[in-house]
């Protein structure tokens, strides 16, 4: 059974399905953290969150079971995510089903600031009656500027624009005839927008660039009244600068439903006339959950029943079709990275790969991947797989290059690896036959056809008769089988050099290699060990628990 843990409350709704999906076992622990938190999550292969937990790096460390976390909502930035990439943990989030429900609430805070809704409702509590006191504004005709045009912006564009108000809009990223289908006008800069607009509101992800990207000199570009929402996340809008506009009366009103510090009990802002704050509540509709529930738990079944990754922040996507067309390649390019890094222990500083063929048409990301995932496989403390592989590659400074050519060569499909190690490199290449059986077909200058798979041992000699003799000699008084035997020479020509890649039942003893070593046509022997034909690598079966 595969366990997952659901960290956050979500919809009945999406646990019903973990349920009927027969493989998954589900237990639901809200409200952990520190230690109890990383305890949890090391006894699980999947988990669920909403916006409430923080998966930080220390909640991951050491984690050895963990595959996935699904984050039911949009943004993932409880979840450390680049920790959990370095974790060979996948991250995914459900995109679009809040949308509306966020929409929504942006246009409720700005209704409610420009209406005075809550200091009416609370002057009532004290039972006044002060119609005088709560003189509002009318969303039409008035200019909306939004920045970020994705999801949330454009859904809130459509309804402010049918409120009939004027739409301003900024977001790099949205192509200009886009902002005009959906009736925006755009601005080049942040600086020709703030000084139009009666109301801003901000739909973008909280990252480098966006952090206090709404500060004091931006508040001073601004028209005195202005009213500021912010329904994305804290840290956008820089509060101490919101609390100072109010306070000189430059800023007319502040909605709030997101903060820099999340749970948020205590602000300067709280109580300050022309303020409106909720508790980041702008997903909490029914419908919303529903769907955001809905759609994580789909993605955690089908990440475990068929490998399919969708809506992944950290990894290239990856549905059980490609996948199955993917395996037996993902097969081979982590046995020739295993193989590599047996055949020399010395660290690589670089390496190429070349696709030739039919698999240049393949996602070669994905087969990269693996490849690096077989390389670093051994060196490494903690599991490679496709996910961290990358990272891990690129944290070691060895970079990785891909080639690409669908020519066909003497194989329908051929990868040839090479991997340098500051002043010599090593080359082998691997094709696929049928579908699933990898082969060696090259090593060095030597062509070759000898299974990827079990014990082999590579040897290097002159090709003289009576070599292979002697070394199955040696093997036999050791008790060691011989199941397969392939050699190459580099010019087809007796006497030249030769490789011999011998197929072994078993592991040879220390003193079988040192007396191969010591025949006087062999240079060089290396036992490599790949996995047996067929296994599942451990990094391959994403949907499966480790
Ligand atoms: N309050 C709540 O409960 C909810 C908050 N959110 C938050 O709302 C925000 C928007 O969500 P979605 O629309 O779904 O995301 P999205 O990814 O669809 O849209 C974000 C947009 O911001 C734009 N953008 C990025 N950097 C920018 C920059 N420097 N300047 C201008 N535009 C920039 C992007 O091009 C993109 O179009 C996110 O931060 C998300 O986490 C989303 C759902 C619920
Ligand atoms: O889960 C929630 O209620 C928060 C939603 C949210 O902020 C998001 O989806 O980005």
């Amino acid at each position: 059974m595969v366990k997952v843990v659901v960290l956050d409350p979500i919809s009945p709704e999406g646990l019903k399905l973990l349920e009927s999906a027969g493989m998954i076992e589900y237990e639901v622990r809200t409200g952990l953290k520190g230690e109890d938190l990383r305890k949890t999550l090391a006894e699980f292969d999947g988990a669920i969150c909403r916006s409430g937990v923080k998966i930080t790096a220390d909640a991951l460390e050491g984690n050895k079971r963990l595959k996935v976390i699904v984050r039911a909502g949009v943004g993932t930035d409880n979840i450390d995510t680049a920790a959990a990439t370095r974790q060979g943990i996948i991250v995914m989030n459900t995109p679009g089903g809040n949308t509306i429900a966020t929409a929504e609430h942006t246009m409720a805070l700005m209704l409610a600031l420009s209406r005075n809704i809550f200091p009416a409702y609370k002057s009532l509590l004290e039972g006044k009656w002060e119609r005088h006191q709560f003189m509002g504004t009318e969303l039409c005709g008035k200019t909306l500027g939004i920045i970020g045009l994705g999801r949330v912006g454009q859904a809130v564009a459509e309804r402010a624009l049918a409120f009939k108000m004027k739409v301003l809009g900024y977001d790099p990223f949205l192509p200009e005839h886009r902002a005009r289908e959906l009736g925006i006008r755009t601005c080049r800069t942040l600086e020709d927008l703030f000084p139009e607009v009666d109301y801003l509101t901000v739909h973008t992800p909280l990252n480098e660039q966006t952090r206090n990207m709404i500060d004091r000199p931006q508040i001073q570009m601004m028209k005195k009244g202005v009213r500021i929402i912010n329904c994305a996340r804290g840290g956008i809008i820089n509060e101490d600068a919101l609390l100072e506009g109010l306070e000189s009366g430059h800023i007319g009103g502040v909605a709030l439903d997101v903060f820099t510090k999340e749970p948020c009990t205590n602000s300067p802002l709280f109580g300050k006339p022309n303020v409106l704050c909720t508790p980041h509540l702008g997903a909490s509709t029914e419908e919303a959950q529903t769907n955001v529930a809905i759609e994580a738990c789909e993605l955690l079944v089908d990440f475990f029943t068929t490998g399919a990754v969708r809506n992944s922040v950290n990894m290239a996507p990856l549905d059980p079709k490609t996948l199955e067309g993917l395996r037996g390649y993902l097969d081979l390019v982590y046995r020739l990275g295993l193989l590599m890094a047996q055949i020399d222990r010395e660290p690589p500083t670089r390496c190429k790969i070349r696709y030739q063929g039919e698999v240049a048409n393949r996602d070669t990301r994905l087969l990269s991947a693996a490849f690096a995932a077989g390389l670093l496989q051994h060196a490494l403390e903690q599991s490679v797989n496709l996910v961290n592989a990358p990272v891990l590659l690129q944290q070691r400074g060895i970079e990785l290059a891909e080639e690409r050519t669908t020519d066909i060569g003497d194989f329908a499909s051929q990868v040839t690896v090479e991997v340098f190690r500051n002043d010599k490199s090593a080359l082998a290449a691997g094709a696929l036959f049928g579908k699933s059986l990898p082969r060696l077909v090259q090593k060095g200058a030597f062509r070759l056809e000898s299974p990827l798979e079990g014990t082999m041992l590579i040897m290097y000699h002159r090709d003289v008769p009576g070599v292979i003799g002697r070394v199955g000699e040696i093997f036999g008084r050791h008790n060691v089988n011989i199941a397969f035997l392939s050699l190459g020479r580099a010019e087809n020509k007796p006497g030249g050099e030769a490789i011999g890649v011998l197929a072994l039942d078993s592991y040879p003893p220390a003193e079988a290699i040192a007396e191969i070593l010591k025949l006087e046509p062999i240079h060089r022997a290396t036992v490599v060990v790949l996995p047996p034909r067929g296994e599942l690598p451990p990094w391959l079966g994403v949907g499966m628990p480790k």
